[in-house]
């Protein structure tokens, strides 16, 4: 049998390959070339590095690929299984197809128009960093909550820099009071505490990746489960074919515990995109409280019965907490409409693609209320 007919890919384990994925790598239709899986490990303006059962190789997506894709959301990005040829003898390789995503976690682009950018696809489990000492902000941590949420990755809050906080549990507490479904874990790289609680979450073959504002510890908390010093950003040493030490630029690499961990530039700085499911899933608690108002299209100001009111009156609801979730409301509506105007360009060619509708009358709902607000 010839090698690339395989029917599994034991190779790709330690990249989180798995039999589900055998399933999806089989259904992809025949190309007429030989194919392998590979997962894309680092991406630059053109050209991906992708690691294969063979080891790493540079790559571009094939005019095919580029011809159909829509959307820069249509493109690989890092921590994507892709079907890649790999021409004997060379060290590029062409990326066909790319594999069904299980999560992504998706940033707006710069400008006015808001456009789905993936910043990184197939991560298990986001680690919200958030540090004991100073700039604590739970309505921060809401916002990357949603953010997370929403692309279907699942949210774990680190609390960093333990060693630096008398009570690291009444943070742990606060936290929790937010976010009660949400593992939340006191760690200090310094003093080396927590290692013990995070290790479910770093398993072999599940990709891990950690978001948070700037100076809450994420590069070091890399280091500290890397076991040594990695840039990772910046590039990480490794052995070539001849043993020697290369730099090289990448986004993905296994931890030592078998776990993958993804660090592109985009993760460190997560934004809100049309998030209405991580929001809804994030203001469970008011979502629900709100479905039990007297009056259905109730704006929880004064009206009869309102139940946000009377929990915000008995102190049942926190004020801070339902004034983000207005805020977000807002921010969410407002993306909403811009996409709305910039999808009467697009509408054209994603009804060819098949492509659902936009998430339908709830949110045009929500722009109606909120269009006359701001
Ligand atoms: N005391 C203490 N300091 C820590 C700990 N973790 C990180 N720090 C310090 O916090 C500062 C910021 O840490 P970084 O790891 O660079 O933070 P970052 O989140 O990667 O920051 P950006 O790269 O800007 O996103 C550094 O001075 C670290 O030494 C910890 O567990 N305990
Ligand atoms: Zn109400």
């Amino acid at each position: 049998m010839n090698e690339y007919e395989k029917t599994a890919w034991p190779e790709m384990e330690s990249y989180g390959w798995d039999e589900e994925r055998d399933k999806d790598y089989a259904a992809i239709p025949p190309f007429g070339k030989k194919l392998a899986p590979a997962r894309v490990v680092a991406q630059f303006s053109h050209q991906y590095r992708i690691a294969t059962p063979w080891g790493d190789r540079l790559a571009e997506v094939s005019g095919k690929f580029a011809f159909a894709a829509a959307t820069p959301g249509d493109y690989p990005a890092v921590g994507d299984w892709v079907a890649a040829e790999m021409p004997d003898g060379d060290s590029h390789a062409i990326v066909h197809a790319l594999l069904p995503r299980r999560t992504k976690i998706m940033r707006r682009a710069a400008g006015s128009r808001p456009d789905e950018q993936l910043i990184g696809a197939n991560i298990d489990t986001v680690f919200i960093v958030a540090s004991l000492n100073e700039d604590w902000n739970l309505r921060r941590i809401e916002r990357y909550l949603i953010a997370v949420r929403e692309g279907g990755a699942e949210p774990v809050l680190l609390l960093t820099k333990a060693d630096l906080c008398d009570d690291p549990e009444r943070y742990v507490r606060e936290t929790k009071s937010i976010a009660p479904e949400v593992p939340v874990i006191p760690v200090s790289a310094r003093s080396d505490q927590g290692r013990e609680a995070l290790a479910p979450f770093l398993s072999p073959g599940k990709t891990v990746g950690a978001t948070g504002s700037s100076g809450v510890g994420k590069s070091t908390l890399l280091n500290w489960l890397a076991g040594e010093p990695r840039q990772s950003v910046q590039g990480i040493r490794e052995d070539d074919a001849r043993g020697r030490h290369t730099t090289t630029h990448r986004e993905l690499f296994v931890l030592p515990s078998g776990a993958v961990w993804l660090d592109t530039p985009g993760m460190r700085e997560l934004q809100l995109w049309e998030a209405e499911d991580g929001w809804q899933a994030t203001f469970s608690d008011i979502e629900a409280l709100a479905s039990s108002c007297r009056f259905r299209d109730c704006r929880h100001e004064s009206e009869q019965g309102c139940a946000v009111r009377e929990a915000l009156n008995s102190g049942a609801l926190d004020p801070a907490r339902y004034a983000n979730y207005r805020k977000t409301e807002r921010e969410l509506a407002r993306l909403a409409l811009k996409e709305q105007r910039a999808g009467k360009r697009l509408a054209k060619g994603e009804a060819a693609r098949g492509a659902k509708p936009a998430a339908g009358a709830r949110r045009q709902w929500r722009v109606a209320i909120f269009e006359d607000e701001d």
